[in-house]
């Protein structure tokens, strides 16, 4: 076990970003190629505005949360290699527009869809099944989802909440579900109003009901380093409530940094938790860029063999119970230093879905 001193403060908002990025054009659909990301990360030092990322050798410093810039994490699984290729969700048409505050018409997001499967992508999550008192934006799910029941080339999750959700999404032709729970109580009852424990519960249910129908479900954990009210998560609870949801049938595991808050000093305890638990193939990365942080964090869980990314075209997003959550990691950045088939024609969609 390797125990490692951060040298250096990071500022929360880097203004010049030297991305590591650079990565060599791939050539497969639905996949970014990041084979030329597979360079050891000891050959880049990053420099951010009042940071600097320093790596040694296979083991790197990771940057500190408290003021007096030093601070100390414990590092079991060193960072190899990077995948070679990594799977990209885009939650763009749920989790992009759930926070919008206008009513996106029902047209516009089928519209939407439909340019983002055409672009290669291979999974789009298409809407949100949950109670249209809550969330008003997705009042449409229903119309939403009959509407793109022919689009093809992606697979086109959605949201559902509860038993509910769940039939109503069955009911409109869904193939595909998440659940959504939180690392952290008071986000949980502000997001779903009921407790980790009830939220379990009630995706069992679901799961149950899926597997007889053999739809597949994937769960996402919010909150999994920091919460809007109750501030850090420990990555314990980050873990037990992801192998709950991989004990209960989700065959993928997507860690959401909600608001935004984490670092890469965060991360990596959280992701180490979380691997220790869950096999590192089923698990997912969903990070908010509120502070200009959501390209570190990918690259650490690339670094740590994570191989699937959720993004969202043109960085729309948010989530309308969790106060300072802003957009998420814009596909197109990801994409764009890939050159992979997909990134290229999700590049030529990307200005005009921001007119839509
Ligand atoms: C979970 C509930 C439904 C509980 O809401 P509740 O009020 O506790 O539920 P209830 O069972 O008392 O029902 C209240 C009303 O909602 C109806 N209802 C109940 N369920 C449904 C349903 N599925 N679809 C449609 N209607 C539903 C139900 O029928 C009833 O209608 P009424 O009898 O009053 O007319 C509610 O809190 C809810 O919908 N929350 C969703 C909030 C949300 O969508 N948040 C954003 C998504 S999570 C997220 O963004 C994080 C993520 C995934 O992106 C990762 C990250 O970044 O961290």
């Amino acid at each position: 076990m390797l125990k490692l001193r951060t040298l250096n403060k990071i500022s929360r908002q880097p203004q010049s970003l030297v991305s590591p990025l650079q990565m060599a054009r791939g050539n497969q659909d639905n996949m970014s190629d990041v084979s030329s990301l597979a360079r050891p990360l000891r050959e880049f030092t990053w420099t951010a505005n009042h940071g600097v990322f320093r790596a040694f050798g296979k083991y790197y410093s990771t940057w500190p949360s408290n003021n007096d810039g030093r601070s100390s994490i414990e590092l079991t699984k060193p960072f190899g290699s990077l995948p070679k290729y990594v799977k990209i969700v885009e939650v763009g048409p749920r989790d992009g527009l759930q926070n919008e505050k206008e009513i996106v018409p029902t047209t516009v997001k089928v519209e939407l869809i439909r340019l983002l499967a055409s672009s290669g992508l291979p999974v789009v999550e298409a809407t949100s099944f949950v109670s249209p008192k809550w969330v008003p934006q997705f009042g449409d799910a229903k119309d939403v989802m009959e509407a793109i029941r022919n689009v093809e080339g992606a697979r086109l999750p959605v949201l559902t909440p509860n038993l509910k959700g769940f039939e109503a999404a069955m009911a409109a032709g869904a193939r595909e579900v998440a659940v959504f729970a939180a690392a952290s109580e008071s986000f949980s009852r502000s997001n779903i109003n009921c407790s980790i424990e009830e939220s379990l519960k009630r995706y069992h249910e679901v799961a149950l009901l899926a597997e007889k129908l053999s739809i597949p479900i994937r769960g996402y954990i919010s909150c999994v380093v920091g919460c809007p009210v109750e501030g850090k998560v420990s990555p314990s609870q980050v873990a037990d409530v992801a192998k709950k949801l991989y004990d209960m049938g989700c065959y993928e595991i997507s860690l959401g940094d909600t608001i935004g808050v984490g670092t890469p000093g965060s991360v990596v305890p959280m992701l180490q938790a979380v691997m220790n638990v869950v096999p590192v193939e089923s698990l997912a990365v969903h990070f908010h860029d509120t502070y200009g942080q959501a390209l570190s964090n990918i690259l650490v869980s690339l670094q740590m063999g994570i191989a699937i990314v959720d993004s969202s075209v043109s960085g729309l997003g948010g989530c309308p119970y969790a106060k300072g959550a802003s957009g998420e990691f814009i596909c197109r950045h990801l994409g764009r230093a890939s050159g992979s088939k997909a990134a290229t024609a999700l590049s030529k969609v990307t200005p005009y879905v921001s007119k839509l």
